[in-house]
């Protein structure tokens, strides 16, 4: 599905940035000296949804982080957890990612959003379904796409010494962090720190228990209580869109609990933060909260770091690829016991492509 669009609003800013005039008694003059309008294709990689830019025209983004909050606005933008740009390539590479969440920062790696790049840049060049090497701030990210329509992704290796994630919590194995106490909000929850070239913190269990679902119920929420994390009302509500796609109640109060370890001083950089079930030793499901971001559908560097922190933690059998099942659908993830890499396979999908002025 493709449309073409021109979007105005508070997201795009009117024609005429006068303060004065209003835009609708702007001179025709003053409105043909305004900068054209900025091309995108909005894509989603299991509902992680992103404004993708051809900007290999110049080495620095073409829209800044300020505008970048803008477009991602769902009432007054395009809507999007993110605006992500191809820029020119550095080294033996085919281009450079970078990206701005929706909250203005910039993020060293994106898994659905690297994934949707490559499809973005694939549909750009209409080239048959390909390899890319893409520089990123997380180093070498290598994407393919299959002919079945999947992107796969050589993520590389995972970060897994403490300083380097970076989180202040003290190492239990080694120089890495697995299961170590952390607690929020009078709870104990045990974390495991990764960093997939952006710092992940994964929880599997809270005061002793597993982290686990109750099933969706229209009850009210505050008589049921599970591993910390309250059952939700049915459906809880959200401002990012996600209570449609949610999984049974893993999610409820995600918006209070999220932001506590996102910018919990133990976690310098901030963190995203995976809270997961562990369904079979080859099949776990999860929620997010995303730094920058917020709850979102799906995260890929994710998904990669509760598989790595899962095999640490002896509850993912290394020797098989391991189901994630995300709010927005499943990722299939391997890190690779022969050199450590690890490999994501999923989605990416063109939602619709447009123009707007920043
Ligand atoms: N949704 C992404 C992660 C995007 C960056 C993240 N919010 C951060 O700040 O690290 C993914 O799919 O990996």
């Amino acid at each position: 599905m493709s449309s073409h669009a021109l979007h105005r609003g508070a997201a795009a800013g009117p024609v005429c940035r006068s303060a004065r005039r209003p835009a609708a008694r702007c001179s025709v003059r003053a409105m043909a000296t305004a900068a054209p309008p900025l091309t995108f294709s909005k894509y989603q990689g299991l509902g992680n949804d992103f404004v993708l830019v051809d900007n290999r025209h110049s080495s620095e983004p073409v829209v800044t982080p300020e505008q970048a909050i803008k477009i991602c606005d769902r009432n007054f933008g395009v809507g999007g957890d993110g605006v992500i740009f191809a820029l020119p390539p550095v080294g033996d590479t085919d281009f450079t990612m970078r990206i701005f969440n929706s909250d203005g920062t910039e993020p060293e790696m994106c898994g659905n959003g690297i994934r949707c790049l490559a499809k973005f840049v694939a549909d750009l060049d209409k080239s048959q379904p390909r390899k890319y090497k893409i520089h990123t701030l997380a180093g070498l990210i290598q994407p393919e796409l299959l002919a079945d329509g999947q992107v796969r992704v050589d993520m590389g290796l995972p970060i897994l010494e403490g300083p380097k994630v970076p989180t202040t919590l003290a190492p239990t194995q080694g120089t890495t962090v697995v299961q170590q106490d952390l607690v929020v909000e009078g709870k104990t929850y045990k974390v495991s720190c990764v960093s997939m070239g952006n710092p992940h913190a994964v929880i599997y269990s809270c005061d002793g228990e597993a982290i686990k679902p109750g099933a969706c119920s229209p009850q009210p929420q505050s008589s049921h209580q599970l591993a910390g994390i309250p059952k939700p009302a049915c459906p809880p509500s959200d401002s990012n869109g996600a209570s449609a796609r949610q999984i049974d109640g893993l999610d409820a109060n995600l918006a209070a609990l999220g932001p506590k370890f996102e910018r919990n001083s133990v976690f310098p950089a901030r963190t995203n933060t995976e809270f997961v079930e562990v369904l079979s030793p080859s099949h776990v499901r999860m929620v997010v909260w995303e730094r920058g971001a917020g709850r979102t559908l799906a995260c890929g560097t994710g998904a990669c770091a509760l598989v790595v922190a899962g095999i640490l933690e002896g509850r993912i059998d290394r020797s098989q690829p391991c189901r994630v099942d995300l709010p927005g659908g499943p990722l299939q993830i391997e890190w690779r016991a022969s050199d450590n890499r690890i490999f994501m396979t999923g989605p990416a999908e063109l939602v619709f492509s447009g123009a707007l002025r920043v």
